[in-house]
């Protein structure tokens, strides 16, 4: 049984997540894990027993290569117990971008803040963050959360 966690991390921090989450369901629930970028997943996928998708949300969607990922391989997963954690800035998971990733058939969509760092940022970033009003500079990762979140992994289906 393998769990494969396919990240996409611009800035590296929900791939952060994804390795803590994979540590804790290694060690504390003897699941067998896989972390892999969004490019490489596909070619895990047939050996996967479940996965989880964790990607960050930008300017109000979720990040276009992990959304890519859950269109295109929708049929594939719609075999396996799914689940989608995203991470972001603002303190809670908007509406609609909750509403677009239930689509897509998960056990569970879970929801985290992450890590602005500005000195990582490209202008244009920036320029997205003030226009988009999500300007929340700071790493926000509650590893407490993250890691007794991922002790409950088993109820959906991740074994
Ligand atoms: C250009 C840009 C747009 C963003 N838009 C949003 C947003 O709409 N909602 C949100 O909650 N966070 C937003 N964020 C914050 C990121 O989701 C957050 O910093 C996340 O932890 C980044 O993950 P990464 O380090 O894996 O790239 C945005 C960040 C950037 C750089």
């Amino acid at each position: 049984m393998t769990t494969l966690i396919v990240t996409s991390s611009a800035h590296g921090s929900t791939r952060e997540i994804a390795e803590r989450v994979a540590e804790v369901l290694r060690t504390s629930q003897a699941v067998p894990t896989v972390v892999e970028d969004v490019e490489g997943a596909a070619a895990w996928l047939a050996t996967a027993d479940a996965v989880i998708v964790a990607a960050p949300v930008y300017t109000g969607s979720l990040a276009a290569d992990a959304r890519a990922f859950l269109d295109t391989r929708r049929a594939e997963l719609a075999d396996l117990p799914l689940v989608i954690l995203a991470s972001g800035g603002a303190p809670e998971l908007a509406p609609p971008v909750r509403e677009k990733l239930e689509s897509y058939g998960p056990r569970e969509v879970a929801y985290f803040r992450g890590a602005l760092v500005e000195e990582r940022l490209g202008r244009l970033e920036k320029l997205k963050l003030k226009l988009s009003r999500n300007e929340h500079y700071g790493d926000y990762r509650d590893w407490d959360a993250i890691e007794a979140w991922a002790k409950t992994l088993s109820g959906a289906g991740v074994r």
